[in-house]
Protein backbone atom coordinates (compact mmCIF):
# COMPACT_ATOMS: atom_id res chain seq x y z
CA UNK A 1 0.00 0.00 0.00
CA UNK A 2 1.32 3.59 -1.45
CA UNK A 3 0.85 6.31 1.49
CA UNK A 4 0.81 9.86 -0.57
CA UNK A 5 0.84 13.30 2.05
CA UNK A 6 -0.76 16.21 0.86
CA UNK A 7 0.66 18.99 2.96
CA UNK A 8 -1.10 22.20 0.84
CA UNK A 9 -4.70 22.58 0.27
CA UNK A 10 -5.21 20.50 -2.56
CA UNK A 11 -8.36 20.00 -4.85
CA UNK A 12 -10.55 16.97 -3.18
CA UNK A 13 -11.91 16.43 -6.88
CA UNK A 14 -9.03 16.45 -8.12
CA UNK A 15 -7.08 13.98 -6.04
CA UNK A 16 -10.09 11.72 -6.33
CA UNK A 17 -8.30 9.58 -8.39
CA UNK A 18 -5.77 9.01 -5.41
CA UNK A 19 -9.27 8.29 -2.91
CA UNK A 20 -10.29 5.94 -5.67
CA UNK A 21 -7.41 3.76 -5.68
CA UNK A 22 -7.02 0.45 -4.16
CA UNK A 23 -3.24 0.29 -3.67
CA UNK A 24 -3.19 4.03 -1.98
CA UNK A 25 -4.01 5.66 1.20
CA UNK A 26 -4.21 9.50 1.39
CA UNK A 27 -3.60 12.04 4.08
CA UNK A 28 -3.94 15.59 4.34
CA UNK A 29 -2.28 17.50 6.59
CA UNK A 30 -2.10 21.22 5.38
CA UNK A 31 0.00 23.33 7.39
CA UNK A 32 2.47 21.53 8.79
CA UNK A 33 6.18 23.28 9.68
CA UNK A 34 9.62 21.77 8.39
CA UNK A 35 9.91 20.12 11.63
CA UNK A 36 7.00 18.14 11.71
CA UNK A 37 7.27 17.26 7.93
CA UNK A 38 10.82 15.76 9.10
CA UNK A 39 8.68 13.73 11.82
CA UNK A 40 5.92 12.26 9.32
CA UNK A 41 7.32 12.14 5.93
CA UNK A 42 9.35 8.71 6.39
CA UNK A 43 6.48 6.83 6.40
CA UNK A 44 5.47 8.21 3.00
CA UNK A 45 5.77 7.04 -0.65
CA UNK A 46 4.36 10.43 -2.02
CA UNK A 47 4.05 14.30 -0.81
CA UNK A 48 1.86 16.51 -2.45
CA UNK A 49 2.10 20.19 -2.54
CA UNK A 50 1.34 23.80 -3.79
CA UNK A 51 3.29 26.64 -3.21
CA UNK A 52 3.63 27.04 1.07
CA UNK A 53 5.52 24.02 1.65
CA UNK A 54 8.91 24.42 0.96
CA UNK A 55 9.97 21.20 0.55
CA UNK A 56 13.48 21.07 1.85
CA UNK A 57 17.06 18.67 2.01
CA UNK A 58 16.04 17.76 5.19
CA UNK A 59 12.45 16.75 4.86
CA UNK A 60 14.02 14.61 1.80
CA UNK A 61 16.81 13.45 4.07
CA UNK A 62 14.31 12.15 6.15
CA UNK A 63 11.99 10.77 3.47
CA UNK A 64 13.50 7.60 3.47
CA UNK A 65 10.60 5.91 1.09
CA UNK A 66 10.02 9.05 -0.82
CA UNK A 67 9.67 8.59 -4.21
CA UNK A 68 8.01 11.46 -5.61
CA UNK A 69 7.00 14.99 -4.77
CA UNK A 70 4.27 16.52 -7.18
CA UNK A 71 3.69 20.09 -7.26
CA UNK A 72 -0.10 21.37 -7.92
CA UNK A 73 1.09 24.25 -10.04
CA UNK A 74 3.40 25.57 -11.96
CA UNK A 75 6.68 27.13 -9.84
CA UNK A 76 8.92 24.39 -8.29
CA UNK A 77 11.17 27.07 -6.35
CA UNK A 78 9.82 25.61 -3.01
CA UNK A 79 10.95 22.64 -3.90
CA UNK A 80 15.01 21.95 -3.61
CA UNK A 81 15.80 20.08 -6.74
CA UNK A 82 18.88 19.28 -6.49
CA UNK A 83 18.49 17.74 -3.05
CA UNK A 84 15.12 15.70 -5.05
CA UNK A 85 17.88 14.59 -8.15
CA UNK A 86 20.31 13.39 -5.66
CA UNK A 87 18.64 11.02 -3.86
CA UNK A 88 16.52 9.76 -7.10
CA UNK A 89 13.29 11.89 -5.65
CA UNK A 90 10.66 12.65 -8.86
CA UNK A 91 9.70 16.29 -9.06
CA UNK A 92 6.60 16.53 -11.14
CA UNK A 93 4.30 19.71 -11.60
CA UNK A 94 1.30 20.15 -13.26
CA UNK A 95 2.64 23.06 -15.93
CA UNK A 96 -0.16 23.35 -17.81
CA UNK A 97 -3.54 23.69 -15.47
CA UNK A 98 -2.84 27.22 -14.33
CA UNK A 99 -2.48 29.11 -17.46
CA UNK A 100 -5.53 30.63 -18.63
CA UNK A 101 -6.30 31.07 -14.74
CA UNK A 102 -3.53 33.04 -14.16
CA UNK A 103 -3.47 35.09 -17.10
CA UNK A 104 -6.95 36.14 -16.73
CA UNK A 105 -5.73 36.95 -12.94
CA UNK A 106 -3.20 38.76 -14.73
CA UNK A 107 -5.62 40.69 -16.66
CA UNK A 108 -8.06 41.25 -13.24
CA UNK A 109 -4.80 42.92 -12.20
CA UNK A 110 -4.50 44.68 -15.13
CA UNK A 111 -7.84 46.76 -15.57
CA UNK A 112 -8.10 47.08 -11.42
CA UNK A 113 -5.14 48.63 -11.57
CA UNK A 114 -6.41 51.10 -13.99
CA UNK A 115 -9.40 52.18 -13.16
CA UNK A 116 -8.35 52.03 -9.26
CA UNK A 117 -11.11 49.18 -8.50
CA UNK A 118 -9.79 48.00 -4.97
CA UNK A 119 -9.46 51.53 -3.85
CA UNK A 120 -12.27 52.68 -4.82
CA UNK A 121 -14.62 49.89 -4.12
CA UNK A 122 -12.91 50.20 -0.24
CA UNK A 123 -14.20 53.81 -0.07
CA UNK A 124 -17.67 53.29 -1.33
CA UNK A 125 -18.33 50.68 0.86
CA UNK A 126 -16.89 52.74 3.30
CA UNK A 127 -19.71 55.05 2.76
CA UNK A 128 -17.43 57.67 0.48
CA UNK A 129 -19.13 58.81 -2.74
CA UNK A 130 -15.89 59.55 -4.40
CA UNK A 131 -15.92 60.13 -7.84
CA UNK A 132 -13.32 62.56 -8.52
CA UNK A 133 -10.33 60.51 -7.10
CA UNK A 134 -10.38 57.35 -9.58
CA UNK A 135 -9.65 58.73 -12.78
CA UNK A 136 -8.55 55.30 -14.94
CA UNK A 137 -6.95 54.97 -18.02
CA UNK A 138 -7.98 53.24 -21.35
CA UNK A 139 -5.79 49.90 -22.42
CA UNK A 140 -6.72 50.24 -26.09
CA UNK A 141 -4.29 51.69 -28.11
CA UNK A 142 -1.59 51.06 -25.13
CA UNK A 143 1.75 49.49 -25.31
CA UNK A 144 1.65 46.67 -23.49
CA UNK A 145 5.27 45.33 -22.54
CA UNK A 146 5.61 41.03 -21.78
CA UNK A 147 8.03 40.07 -20.57
CA UNK A 148 8.32 36.34 -20.47
CA UNK A 149 6.76 34.58 -23.20
CA UNK A 150 6.07 30.85 -22.05
CA UNK A 151 2.48 29.67 -21.42
CA UNK A 152 1.13 32.32 -19.45
CA UNK A 153 2.79 35.10 -21.38
CA UNK A 154 1.83 34.02 -24.59
CA UNK A 155 -2.23 33.74 -23.20
CA UNK A 156 -2.23 37.22 -21.87
CA UNK A 157 -0.63 38.43 -25.45
CA UNK A 158 -3.53 37.06 -27.21
CA UNK A 159 -6.02 38.24 -24.75
CA UNK A 160 -4.35 42.04 -24.47
CA UNK A 161 -4.63 42.11 -28.62
CA UNK A 162 -8.46 41.70 -28.05
CA UNK A 163 -8.41 45.03 -26.23
CA UNK A 164 -6.45 46.71 -28.71
CA UNK A 165 -3.32 46.81 -27.13
CA UNK A 166 -0.28 46.33 -29.23
CA UNK A 167 2.63 44.12 -27.88
CA UNK A 168 6.27 44.29 -27.10
CA UNK A 169 7.14 40.82 -25.93
CA UNK A 170 10.98 39.61 -24.63
CA UNK A 171 11.61 36.21 -23.90
CA UNK A 172 15.48 34.63 -24.91
CA UNK A 173 13.27 31.87 -26.97
CA UNK A 174 10.91 33.90 -28.83
CA UNK A 175 12.14 33.92 -32.52
CA UNK A 176 11.32 36.63 -35.28
CA UNK A 177 9.16 34.04 -37.12
CA UNK A 178 7.41 33.20 -33.70
CA UNK A 179 6.62 36.77 -32.51
CA UNK A 180 5.49 37.51 -35.81
CA UNK A 181 3.12 34.81 -35.98
CA UNK A 182 1.87 35.70 -32.36
CA UNK A 183 1.30 39.44 -33.70
CA UNK A 184 3.80 40.55 -30.84
CA UNK A 185 6.83 43.41 -31.62
CA UNK A 186 9.76 41.61 -30.06
CA UNK A 187 12.11 43.91 -28.32
CA UNK A 188 15.10 43.97 -25.58
CA UNK A 189 13.96 44.40 -22.24
CA UNK A 190 15.37 47.59 -22.45
CA UNK A 191 13.74 48.71 -25.85
CA UNK A 192 9.96 47.41 -24.49
CA UNK A 193 10.71 48.86 -20.47
CA UNK A 194 10.84 52.12 -22.42
CA UNK A 195 8.02 51.94 -24.61
CA UNK A 196 5.42 50.30 -22.47
CA UNK A 197 2.69 51.76 -21.30
CA UNK A 198 2.05 49.02 -19.02
CA UNK A 199 4.14 46.20 -18.38
CA UNK A 200 3.38 42.56 -17.02
CA UNK A 201 6.28 39.99 -16.44
CA UNK A 202 5.69 36.10 -16.69
CA UNK A 203 9.15 34.25 -16.29
CA UNK A 204 10.20 32.07 -13.31
CA UNK A 205 12.59 33.47 -10.75
CA UNK A 206 15.98 32.58 -11.83
CA UNK A 207 19.29 34.44 -10.83
CA UNK A 208 19.02 36.12 -14.39
CA UNK A 209 15.68 37.46 -14.16
CA UNK A 210 15.96 38.11 -10.25
CA UNK A 211 15.16 42.24 -10.51
CA UNK A 212 15.28 42.29 -13.99
CA UNK A 213 13.01 45.25 -13.45
CA UNK A 214 15.11 47.66 -11.19
CA UNK A 215 16.33 50.69 -10.74
CA UNK A 216 17.93 50.97 -14.08
CA UNK A 217 14.95 50.08 -16.34
CA UNK A 218 12.34 52.40 -13.78
CA UNK A 219 14.59 55.16 -15.03
CA UNK A 220 14.17 54.83 -18.55
CA UNK A 221 10.39 54.06 -18.28
CA UNK A 222 7.62 56.66 -19.67
CA UNK A 223 6.18 58.56 -17.14
CA UNK A 224 3.06 57.03 -15.92
CA UNK A 225 3.40 53.91 -17.15
CA UNK A 226 1.25 50.39 -15.23
CA UNK A 227 3.42 47.33 -13.84
CA UNK A 228 1.74 43.82 -12.80
CA UNK A 229 3.48 40.65 -11.33
CA UNK A 230 1.93 37.82 -11.42
CA UNK A 231 4.65 35.46 -11.48
CA UNK A 232 6.89 35.47 -8.78
CA UNK A 233 8.35 38.32 -6.30
CA UNK A 234 11.89 39.35 -6.73
CA UNK A 235 11.20 39.83 -10.91
CA UNK A 236 10.36 43.12 -9.74
CA UNK A 237 12.58 45.03 -7.42
CA UNK A 238 10.32 45.98 -4.81
CA UNK A 239 12.54 49.26 -3.20
CA UNK A 240 13.09 50.12 -7.07
CA UNK A 241 9.70 49.86 -7.25
CA UNK A 242 8.52 51.89 -4.30
CA UNK A 243 10.96 54.62 -5.53
CA UNK A 244 9.64 54.76 -8.79
CA UNK A 245 5.84 55.04 -7.79
CA UNK A 246 7.09 57.42 -5.22
CA UNK A 247 8.95 59.42 -8.25
CA UNK A 248 5.73 59.63 -10.38
CA UNK A 249 7.38 56.95 -12.85
CA UNK A 250 5.01 54.64 -12.45
CA UNK A 251 1.32 55.02 -11.69
CA UNK A 252 0.16 51.96 -10.41
CA UNK A 253 1.23 48.72 -9.64
CA UNK A 254 -0.23 45.15 -9.05
CA UNK A 255 1.23 42.51 -7.37
CA UNK A 256 0.12 39.04 -6.77
CA UNK A 257 3.77 38.10 -5.20
CA UNK A 258 6.59 39.11 -3.39
CA UNK A 259 9.79 38.84 -2.38
CA UNK A 260 8.93 37.22 1.43
CA UNK A 261 5.06 35.47 1.35
CA UNK A 262 3.04 36.20 3.35
CA UNK A 263 4.87 39.94 3.18
CA UNK A 264 5.50 41.20 6.78
CA UNK A 265 2.46 43.61 7.88
CA UNK A 266 4.90 46.37 7.42
CA UNK A 267 5.45 46.02 4.01
CA UNK A 268 5.23 49.27 2.41
CA UNK A 269 3.17 47.82 -0.85
CA UNK A 270 0.28 47.15 1.98
CA UNK A 271 -0.73 50.67 2.53
CA UNK A 272 0.58 52.53 -0.39
CA UNK A 273 -3.28 54.17 -2.69
CA UNK A 274 -1.18 53.27 -6.01
CA UNK A 275 -0.71 49.90 -5.26
CA UNK A 276 -3.07 46.78 -5.21
CA UNK A 277 -2.24 43.48 -3.86
CA UNK A 278 -3.59 40.20 -3.77
CA UNK A 279 -2.41 37.27 -1.72
CA UNK A 280 -1.01 35.19 -4.75
CA UNK A 281 -4.47 33.83 -6.11
CA UNK A 282 -3.11 33.69 -9.92
CA UNK A 283 -4.06 30.34 -9.83
CA UNK A 284 -6.91 30.51 -7.63
CA UNK A 285 -9.91 29.21 -9.28
CA UNK A 286 -11.75 25.87 -9.22
CA UNK A 287 -11.41 24.79 -12.67
CA UNK A 288 -7.14 25.25 -12.47
CA UNK A 289 -7.29 23.67 -8.97
CA UNK A 290 -9.26 20.51 -10.74
CA UNK A 291 -7.08 20.71 -13.31
CA UNK A 292 -3.47 20.61 -11.15
CA UNK A 293 -4.44 18.08 -8.79
CA UNK A 294 -5.77 15.67 -11.78
CA UNK A 295 -2.39 15.99 -13.11
CA UNK A 296 -0.53 15.66 -10.35
CA UNK A 297 -2.29 12.65 -9.46
CA UNK A 298 -2.17 10.83 -12.56
CA UNK A 299 1.20 11.53 -12.69
CA UNK A 300 2.02 10.17 -9.00
CA UNK A 301 -0.18 7.50 -9.70
CA UNK A 302 2.69 5.71 -12.63
CA UNK A 303 5.28 7.10 -11.01
CA UNK A 304 4.40 4.61 -7.61
CA UNK A 305 3.36 1.61 -9.45
CA UNK A 306 6.86 2.10 -11.51
CA UNK A 307 4.84 2.88 -14.96
CA UNK A 308 5.99 5.21 -17.55
CA UNK A 309 5.34 9.10 -16.43
CA UNK A 310 5.25 12.29 -18.22
CA UNK A 311 8.23 14.97 -17.68
CA UNK A 312 9.87 15.02 -14.34
CA UNK A 313 10.84 18.57 -13.53
CA UNK A 314 14.47 17.40 -12.36
CA UNK A 315 15.10 15.59 -15.78
CA UNK A 316 15.64 16.79 -19.27
CA UNK A 317 12.07 17.21 -20.67
CA UNK A 318 11.43 14.19 -23.74
CA UNK A 319 9.42 15.79 -26.78
CA UNK A 320 6.55 13.60 -26.82
CA UNK A 321 7.71 12.25 -30.35
CA UNK A 322 10.95 11.39 -29.19
CA UNK A 323 9.37 9.44 -25.80
CA UNK A 324 6.90 7.62 -28.31
CA UNK A 325 9.58 6.34 -30.59
CA UNK A 326 12.12 5.35 -27.28
CA UNK A 327 8.91 3.93 -24.65
CA UNK A 328 9.06 0.04 -26.52
CA UNK A 329 13.11 0.55 -25.60
CA UNK A 330 13.01 1.47 -22.12
CA UNK A 331 12.54 -2.25 -20.92
CA UNK A 332 14.85 -3.79 -23.34
CA UNK A 333 17.25 -1.18 -22.31
CA UNK A 334 16.94 -1.48 -18.87
CA UNK A 335 17.54 -5.53 -19.07
CA UNK A 336 20.30 -5.58 -21.13
CA UNK A 337 22.44 -3.05 -17.98
CA UNK A 338 20.75 -5.59 -15.48
CA UNK A 339 21.68 -8.80 -17.00
CA UNK A 340 25.43 -7.59 -18.13
CA UNK A 341 26.01 -6.06 -14.12
CA UNK A 342 25.22 -9.35 -13.27
CA UNK A 343 27.55 -11.02 -15.63
CA UNK A 344 30.23 -8.81 -14.86
CA UNK A 345 32.70 -9.36 -12.66
CA UNK A 346 34.84 -6.57 -10.90
CA UNK A 347 34.01 -2.69 -10.90
CA UNK A 348 32.27 -1.64 -13.82
CA UNK A 349 34.40 1.78 -14.53
CA UNK A 350 32.65 2.05 -18.54
CA UNK A 351 29.69 1.77 -19.52
CA UNK A 352 29.27 1.64 -23.30
CA UNK A 353 26.20 1.94 -25.36
CA UNK A 354 26.09 1.97 -29.10
CA UNK A 355 22.66 2.37 -31.00
CA UNK A 356 22.52 1.35 -34.29
CA UNK A 357 19.77 1.13 -36.92
CA UNK A 358 16.89 3.65 -36.24
CA UNK A 359 17.95 4.38 -32.75
CA UNK A 360 20.68 6.13 -34.63
CA UNK A 361 18.26 8.77 -35.02
CA UNK A 362 16.95 9.91 -32.02
CA UNK A 363 17.48 11.61 -28.94
CA UNK A 364 18.47 8.62 -26.59
CA UNK A 365 20.27 10.46 -24.06
CA UNK A 366 16.45 9.48 -22.23
CA UNK A 367 16.96 5.68 -22.74
CA UNK A 368 20.49 5.78 -22.08
CA UNK A 369 19.25 6.48 -18.31
CA UNK A 370 17.40 3.40 -18.18
CA UNK A 371 20.37 1.16 -19.40
CA UNK A 372 22.23 2.85 -16.68
CA UNK A 373 19.63 2.49 -14.50
CA UNK A 374 19.91 -1.20 -14.89
CA UNK A 375 23.41 -1.69 -14.71
CA UNK A 376 23.58 0.33 -11.35
CA UNK A 377 20.75 -1.30 -9.62
CA UNK A 378 22.54 -4.29 -9.82
CA UNK A 379 24.69 -2.89 -6.68
CA UNK A 380 22.88 -0.57 -5.39
CA UNK A 381 19.37 -1.97 -5.20
CA UNK A 382 16.46 -1.17 -7.53
CA UNK A 383 14.94 1.17 -4.68
CA UNK A 384 17.87 3.85 -4.33
CA UNK A 385 18.18 3.92 -8.46
CA UNK A 386 16.03 5.79 -11.08
CA UNK A 387 16.16 7.34 -13.67
CA UNK A 388 16.11 11.08 -12.19
CA UNK A 389 19.02 9.68 -10.66
CA UNK A 390 21.21 7.15 -12.79
CA UNK A 391 23.11 9.27 -14.58
CA UNK A 392 24.01 11.39 -11.24
CA UNK A 393 24.96 8.07 -9.65
CA UNK A 394 26.95 7.41 -12.38
CA UNK A 395 29.06 10.52 -12.24
CA UNK A 396 29.01 10.02 -8.46
CA UNK A 397 30.68 7.15 -8.65
CA UNK A 398 33.45 7.76 -11.72
CA UNK A 399 31.43 5.31 -13.70
CA UNK A 400 32.33 6.90 -17.23
CA UNK A 401 28.95 6.72 -19.53
CA UNK A 402 29.71 6.67 -23.21
CA UNK A 403 27.39 6.65 -26.16
CA UNK A 404 27.87 6.00 -29.39
CA UNK A 405 25.75 5.72 -32.98
CA UNK A 406 26.55 3.50 -35.82
CA UNK A 407 23.66 3.87 -39.15
CA UNK A 408 24.14 -0.24 -39.69
CA UNK A 409 22.72 -3.16 -38.08
CA UNK A 410 23.81 -6.63 -38.29
CA UNK A 411 20.84 -7.46 -40.37
CA UNK A 412 18.58 -6.01 -37.58
CA UNK A 413 16.44 -2.79 -37.99
CA UNK A 414 17.38 -1.84 -34.59
CA UNK A 415 20.32 -2.45 -32.15
CA UNK A 416 21.74 -1.72 -28.73
CA UNK A 417 24.84 -3.06 -27.86
CA UNK A 418 25.81 -2.56 -24.11
CA UNK A 419 29.59 -2.97 -23.01
CA UNK A 420 30.69 -2.79 -19.66
CA UNK A 421 34.57 -2.23 -18.33
CA UNK A 422 35.61 -3.41 -15.29
CA UNK A 423 38.74 -3.50 -13.62
CA UNK A 424 38.21 -6.89 -14.42
CA UNK A 425 37.18 -7.98 -17.86
CA UNK A 426 35.01 -7.00 -20.71
CA UNK A 427 31.67 -7.96 -21.60
CA UNK A 428 29.06 -7.04 -24.38
CA UNK A 429 25.66 -7.93 -24.87
CA UNK A 430 23.41 -6.86 -27.69
CA UNK A 431 19.94 -6.76 -27.98
CA UNK A 432 16.99 -6.09 -30.46
CA UNK A 433 12.90 -5.61 -30.75
CA UNK A 434 12.23 -7.98 -33.14
CA UNK A 435 8.73 -6.84 -35.15
CA UNK A 436 5.96 -8.97 -33.25
CA UNK A 437 7.85 -11.33 -31.28
CA UNK A 438 9.21 -8.68 -28.32
CA UNK A 439 12.81 -8.29 -26.86
CA UNK A 440 15.31 -10.70 -27.62
CA UNK A 441 19.05 -10.36 -26.45
CA UNK A 442 21.20 -11.24 -29.87
CA UNK A 443 24.78 -11.24 -29.24
CA UNK A 444 26.56 -12.09 -25.71
CA UNK A 445 30.35 -11.38 -25.74
CA UNK A 446 31.57 -12.64 -29.18
CA UNK A 447 28.70 -15.52 -29.77
CA UNK A 448 25.22 -14.94 -31.46
CA UNK A 449 22.06 -15.80 -29.52
CA UNK A 450 18.58 -15.57 -28.85
CA UNK A 451 17.37 -14.98 -25.37
CA UNK A 452 14.26 -13.64 -24.57
CA UNK A 453 15.15 -11.37 -21.61
CA UNK A 454 12.77 -12.81 -18.38
CA UNK A 455 13.19 -15.33 -15.71
CA UNK A 456 16.07 -17.08 -14.57
CA UNK A 457 19.06 -17.82 -16.29
CA UNK A 458 21.83 -20.00 -16.26
CA UNK A 459 24.66 -18.52 -18.37
CA UNK A 460 27.53 -21.14 -18.38
CA UNK A 461 30.61 -20.50 -20.33
CA UNK A 462 32.32 -23.98 -21.45
CA UNK A 463 34.84 -25.97 -23.52
CA UNK A 464 32.75 -26.97 -26.56
CA UNK A 465 33.55 -30.86 -26.17
CA UNK A 466 30.88 -33.82 -26.40
CA UNK A 467 28.47 -34.66 -23.81
CA UNK A 468 28.77 -31.27 -21.90
CA UNK A 469 24.96 -30.75 -22.78
CA UNK A 470 23.97 -33.85 -21.74
CA UNK A 471 25.68 -33.67 -18.29
CA UNK A 472 24.23 -30.33 -17.25
CA UNK A 473 20.34 -31.28 -18.52
CA UNK A 474 21.37 -34.78 -16.29
CA UNK A 475 22.50 -32.73 -13.27
CA UNK A 476 19.39 -29.94 -12.99
CA UNK A 477 16.82 -32.42 -13.65
CA UNK A 478 18.01 -34.39 -11.07
CA UNK A 479 17.55 -31.61 -8.62
CA UNK A 480 13.98 -31.03 -9.63
CA UNK A 481 15.17 -27.73 -12.20
CA UNK A 482 13.17 -27.76 -15.59
CA UNK A 483 14.68 -26.49 -18.60
CA UNK A 484 12.70 -23.71 -20.56
CA UNK A 485 15.42 -22.68 -23.12
CA UNK A 486 18.74 -24.18 -23.89
CA UNK A 487 21.15 -22.00 -26.44
CA UNK A 488 24.62 -23.18 -27.39
CA UNK A 489 27.01 -20.19 -28.77
CA UNK A 490 30.21 -21.23 -30.15
CA UNK A 491 32.49 -19.13 -32.56
CA UNK A 492 34.64 -22.30 -33.84
CA UNK A 493 33.89 -26.02 -33.39
CA UNK A 494 35.87 -27.68 -30.26
CA UNK A 495 36.53 -23.55 -28.81
CA UNK A 496 35.30 -21.76 -26.18
CA UNK A 497 31.64 -21.83 -26.20
CA UNK A 498 28.83 -20.46 -24.07
CA UNK A 499 25.68 -22.45 -22.62
CA UNK A 500 22.55 -19.55 -22.21
CA UNK A 501 19.75 -21.68 -20.01
CA UNK A 502 16.51 -20.55 -18.84
CA UNK A 503 15.36 -22.77 -15.90
CA UNK A 504 11.54 -22.36 -14.37
CA UNK A 505 13.61 -22.13 -11.03
CA UNK A 506 16.65 -20.51 -9.75
CA UNK A 507 18.80 -23.48 -9.10
CA UNK A 508 20.02 -24.33 -5.39
CA UNK A 509 23.51 -22.66 -4.33
CA UNK A 510 24.64 -26.12 -3.69
CA UNK A 511 23.68 -27.62 -7.62
CA UNK A 512 25.23 -24.76 -9.22
CA UNK A 513 28.45 -25.06 -7.68
CA UNK A 514 28.21 -28.72 -8.82
CA UNK A 515 27.78 -27.51 -12.19
CA UNK A 516 30.96 -25.59 -11.92
CA UNK A 517 32.65 -28.67 -10.96
CA UNK A 518 31.54 -30.31 -14.57
CA UNK A 519 34.41 -31.23 -16.59
CA UNK A 520 35.23 -28.96 -19.48
CA UNK A 521 33.01 -26.24 -17.39
CA UNK A 522 34.45 -23.02 -17.03
CA UNK A 523 31.94 -20.63 -15.18
CA UNK A 524 28.27 -20.89 -14.27
CA UNK A 525 26.55 -17.52 -13.39
CA UNK A 526 22.89 -16.93 -12.51
CA UNK A 527 20.72 -14.31 -13.90
CA UNK A 528 17.26 -12.95 -12.83
CA UNK A 529 15.77 -11.03 -14.55
N1 LIG B 1 0.64 33.82 -9.35
C1 LIG B 1 0.43 32.54 -9.44
O1 LIG B 1 -0.33 31.98 -8.67
C2 LIG B 1 1.09 31.77 -10.52
C3 LIG B 1 2.35 32.08 -10.93
N2 LIG B 1 2.94 31.34 -11.92
C4 LIG B 1 4.29 31.74 -12.32
O2 LIG B 1 4.20 32.38 -13.59
C5 LIG B 1 5.45 32.24 -14.27
C6 LIG B 1 5.24 31.84 -15.71
O3 LIG B 1 4.62 30.57 -15.77
P1 LIG B 1 4.45 29.80 -17.17
O4 LIG B 1 4.08 30.77 -18.24
O5 LIG B 1 3.57 28.64 -16.92
O6 LIG B 1 5.95 29.34 -17.39
P2 LIG B 1 6.69 29.03 -18.78
O7 LIG B 1 7.86 28.19 -18.42
O8 LIG B 1 5.72 28.52 -19.78
O9 LIG B 1 7.18 30.45 -19.25
C7 LIG B 1 8.24 31.15 -18.67
C8 LIG B 1 8.95 31.87 -19.78
O10 LIG B 1 9.91 32.75 -19.22
C9 LIG B 1 10.97 32.82 -20.15
N3 LIG B 1 12.17 33.40 -19.55
C10 LIG B 1 13.12 32.80 -18.81
N4 LIG B 1 14.09 33.70 -18.51
C11 LIG B 1 13.71 34.87 -19.06
C12 LIG B 1 14.29 36.17 -19.10
N5 LIG B 1 15.46 36.42 -18.49
N6 LIG B 1 13.64 37.13 -19.77
C13 LIG B 1 12.48 36.90 -20.39
N7 LIG B 1 11.87 35.68 -20.39
C14 LIG B 1 12.49 34.69 -19.73
C15 LIG B 1 11.17 31.37 -20.57
O11 LIG B 1 11.88 31.28 -21.78
C16 LIG B 1 9.72 30.92 -20.72
O12 LIG B 1 9.26 31.04 -22.04
C17 LIG B 1 6.26 31.26 -13.43
O13 LIG B 1 7.13 31.99 -12.60
C18 LIG B 1 5.22 30.58 -12.57
O14 LIG B 1 5.75 30.08 -11.38
C19 LIG B 1 2.31 30.32 -12.54
C20 LIG B 1 1.05 29.96 -12.17
C21 LIG B 1 0.35 30.63 -11.08
O1 LIG C 1 1.69 27.37 -9.99
C1 LIG C 1 2.37 28.31 -9.57
O2 LIG C 1 3.53 28.57 -9.93
C2 LIG C 1 1.81 29.18 -8.54
O3 LIG C 1 2.43 30.15 -8.18
C3 LIG C 1 0.53 28.81 -7.90
O4 LIG C 1 0.80 28.61 -6.56
P1 LIG C 1 -0.30 27.93 -5.62
O5 LIG C 1 -0.48 26.53 -6.11
O6 LIG C 1 -1.54 28.75 -5.75
O7 LIG C 1 0.29 27.97 -4.23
Amino acid sequence: MYKVLVSDPISDMGIQLLYDASDVTVDKKPGLSEDELVDIIGEYDALLVRSQTRVTERIMEAGKKLKVVGRAGVGVDNIDLPAATKRGIIVINAPDGNTITTCEHTFAMMMAVARHIPQAYAKTVNGVWDRKSFLGVELRNKVLGVLGMGRIGSEVAARAKAFGMSIHAYDPFLTEERAEKLGVKLGTVNEIVANADFITVHTPLTPETRHMISRPQFEIMKKGMRIVNCARGGIIDELALMEAVDQGIVAGAAFDVFEEEPPRPDHPFLKHPQIIVTPHLGASTVEAQENVAIDVSEQVLLILRGQAFKNAVNMPPVPADVLNKLQPYFDLGEKLGHFLAQLTIGAVREIHVNYSGELADVDTNPLTRYVVRGVLSHHLGGDVVNVVNSMHLAKERDVQVVVSKTAATKGFTNLITLTLKSNKEERLLAGTLLNGYGARFVQLDQYPVDISPEGNLLIISHNDKPGIIGRVGTLLGSNEVNIATMQVGRKIVGGAAIMVLTVDKQPAKIVVEELAKLPEIITVKEITL
